[in-house]
């Protein structure tokens, strides 16, 4: 089936190889990752649009003696695929397979552990400072793209660099995407370098006169000395860089594999710090991707011949959008934000119906945070819905500029808890440890879909700041029992005696299974949804505490600061005199794989819960 793809493990294979045998191994790699990927899931579309880019970087320098950094990391597949582990691919995202995100623990050309977005340059100009400190020479090439470049800590990263000397190498991968349409004013500076035409006259003129110079190596702006202070420079591609500091190359076709490779030649000699500005396309070589790059930024596994189907299926994201597109209607103050993720916030329909009150602020979380502060301060009431995981990025912005004035802003934390393949990275284990430091934010987690809905509408009473966490996936439905004025209340969900499981958001369901277990053991036991986390319901605690002798809290975050925590502290407040067990996540990153093997792993699946219980009373 393939001609070359077989006999490649490690970047050396690649080396041997001509540019024709490299566009064929090119064709293979992408038919590989499609077959592969179709099964397994995983980001198809950012890995089709690096395959040239990819090749060109191991043909040219050499890693790992060479550094590739791969912002993001969704897209190291193909760098994967030529390091040793195309055989390992069936196992990419699988519990103990490999990882879809670059993991040092895997392989020696894996530099940097990478998932979260716009890291890359940071972590390069730390390698390159370090490398010249330490007199060591090698090259240091951060892949970043086009989205991830919307990132503020990207920019953090060219102020710096721009400002030193050290030879370091940023490679933007522009494909004018993000994981729907990228955002913002550097994608249209982008898109202008790209496309217009002014820049292209320019561009041709200087290198034209470029071309008559004998030592290759000159930027286009050390020859166009004289453009510099004409209007012309302005248009010159990559004047924003060049004033950064960088030196530009580029624009360059991303997919021409020979160019790609005497670019990065030339590169290789020039001095200090320098961008390589790449167009590539996302989803390169598969139709239906390329048709339609974001629905295949990350997928499950699909049929070829007829790509990835609709699905139906109702997540917590669709009715957390539903219903705040709902809020919206009744109230025109109500705005929705999203830091690049429309879609996997369920937020597009609320885009569609009103445009003017919806804002994508592109990677950039803590701006979104403090952007949503300033809609509140004056008057209005933002929503934000981000993945737990990437509201780290604003932890100092949701204390300092919406706790500390107590503002109306609303956190749809999404991703709340485990998320599965993605991993370390992306596990949304954090938020309550995080959030229930903060003081005047209201957090609250629902245990089904109903609940969710009538947290969103309870929100909209609430003028201070608030955080609703939901998980991943498809949304359950327990009972619609609870009316609007309780929703933050706590809820007996069953009456039992002794113990008294105490569970939050989507470990109430846990909680009611293993109910179920015990039960057939002879043993009832009570079941408590704590709907409402920061405030805890302390009435009903109270009650709780004086009626029985062991309280075990359960909560789909870390234990340390968790909710497991606050009820601890309120409890030796409170004079409990019973057993306490804390049930959730122990201090360590939690690994990829389906979810089911890692609540089974860690003894948070109902089965283990119930062994656990009937350990401790034997
Ligand atoms: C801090 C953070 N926020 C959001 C995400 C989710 N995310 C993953 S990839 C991506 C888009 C990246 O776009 P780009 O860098 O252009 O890469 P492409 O997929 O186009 O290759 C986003 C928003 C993330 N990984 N990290
Ligand atoms: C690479 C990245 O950070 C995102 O693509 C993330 O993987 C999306 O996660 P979901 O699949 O849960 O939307
Ligand atoms: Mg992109």
């Amino acid at each position: 089936m393939y001609k070359y793809l077989h006999n490649i493990n490690t970047p050396e294979d690649i080396k041997k190889l001509d540019i024709d045998k490299l566009n064929i191994l090119s064709n293979e790699i992408r038919k590989f990752l499609v077959k592969s990927v179709s099964n397994t899931g995983g980001h198809l579309a950012p890995n089709l649009g690096v395959v040239e880019l990819t090749l060109a970087l191991h043909y040219v320098f050499d890693s790992p003696k060479d550094k590739l950094i791969w912002d993001v990391g969704h897209q190291s597949y193909v760098h994967k695929i030529i390091t040793g582990r195309r055989e390992k691919f069936d196992t990419l995202r699988q519990f103990e397979g490999i990882s879809g995100f670059p993991k040092k623990s895997e392989s020696i050309h894996d530099i940097f552990d990478t998932g979260h977005s716009s890291t890359s340059i940071s972590v390069g100009l730390g390698l390159a400072v370090a490398r010249d400190i330490k007199n060591e020479k090698s090259h240091i090439i951060s892949i970043i793209g086009d989205g991830a470049l919307t990132g503020g800590m990207a920019f953090e990263a060219l102020n710096h660099l721009g400002h030193t000397n050290t030879n370091m190498i940023v490679v933007l991968n522009d494909n004018e995407m993000s994981i729907s349409k990228n955002v913002g004013s550097i994608s249209n500076y982008l898109c202008n370098i790209r496309t217009n035409a002014a820049y292209k006259k320019v561009k041709d003129e200087i290198e034209n006169i470029a071309n008559h110079i004998p030592k290759i190596g000159k930027t286009f702006y050390e020859t166009a000395g004289r453009f510099k202070n004409s209007l012309k420079y302005l248009l010159m591609p990559g004047a924003l860089f060049e004033e950064m500091g960088l030196k530009y190359f580029g624009p360059i076709d991303g997919h021409d594999i020979e160019e790609l490779i005497n670019t990065f030649k030339n590169i290789k000699k020039v001095q200090g710090p320098v961008l390589v500005h790449v167009i590539t396309k996302k989803g390169k070589g598969y139709k239906f991707a390329e048709e339609c790059p974001d629905k295949y930024h990350g997928v499950g596994p699909f049929r070829i011949d007829k790509g990835v189907s609709e699905s139906f299926i109702d997540t917590y994201s669709k009715i957390a959008g539903n219903k705040l597109l709902e809020l919206a209607k009744l109230d025109d103050r109500v705005v929705a934000i999203t830091a690049a993720m429309p879609s996997g916030t369920g937020l597009n329909k609320f885009q569609q119906v009103y445009p003017e009150r919806f804002f994508d602020v592109g990677i950039a979380e803590s701006h979104a945070v403090t952007f949503a502060a300033g809609l509140a301060a004056n008057g209005l009431r933002p929503y934000f819905a981000v993945y737990s995981t990437f509201l780290q990025r604003g932890y100092d912005q949701i204390i300092h500029d919406a706790c500390i004035q107590n503002l109306p802003v609303t956190f749809l934390i999404d991703r709340a808890g485990i998320v599965g393949d993605d991993g370390e990275t992306h596990h949304g284990i954090f938020d309550l440890s995080y959030l229930s430091s903060m003081p005047n934010l209201k957090i609250m987690s629902p245990k089904d879909k109903h609940e969710l809905e009538k947290m969103i509408q309870h929100s909209i009473k609430i003028n201070t700041p608030v955080a609703i966490r939901y998980p991943r996936g498809e949304a359950i439905s327990i009972n619609d029992s609870a009316d609007d004025k309780d929703i933050d209340k706590w809820e007996i969900l069953n009456e039992g005696k002794d113990i008294a499981i105490i569970a939050t958001g989507s470990m109430v369901k846990t909680s009611l299974d293993a109910k179920d277990i015990l039960c057939n053991n002879g043993l009832n036991i009570t079941v408590v949804n704590a709907r409402c986390i920061k405030p805890l319901d302390e009435k009903l605690l109270q009650t709780i505490a004086k009626s029985h002798n062991t309280i075990i809290t359960l909560e789909d975050n870390v234990l340390i600061g968790g909710f497991g925590s606050y009820v601890n502290s309120y409890l030796i407040k409170f004079k409990f005199k019973g057993d306490i067990v804390n049930m959730g996540w122990p201090d360590k990153f939690i690994e990829h794989g389906k979810v089911d093997i890692l609540y089974d792993k860690y003894a948070l699946s109902a089965q283990k819960i119930a062994s656990r219980i009937l350990d401790e009373i034997n």
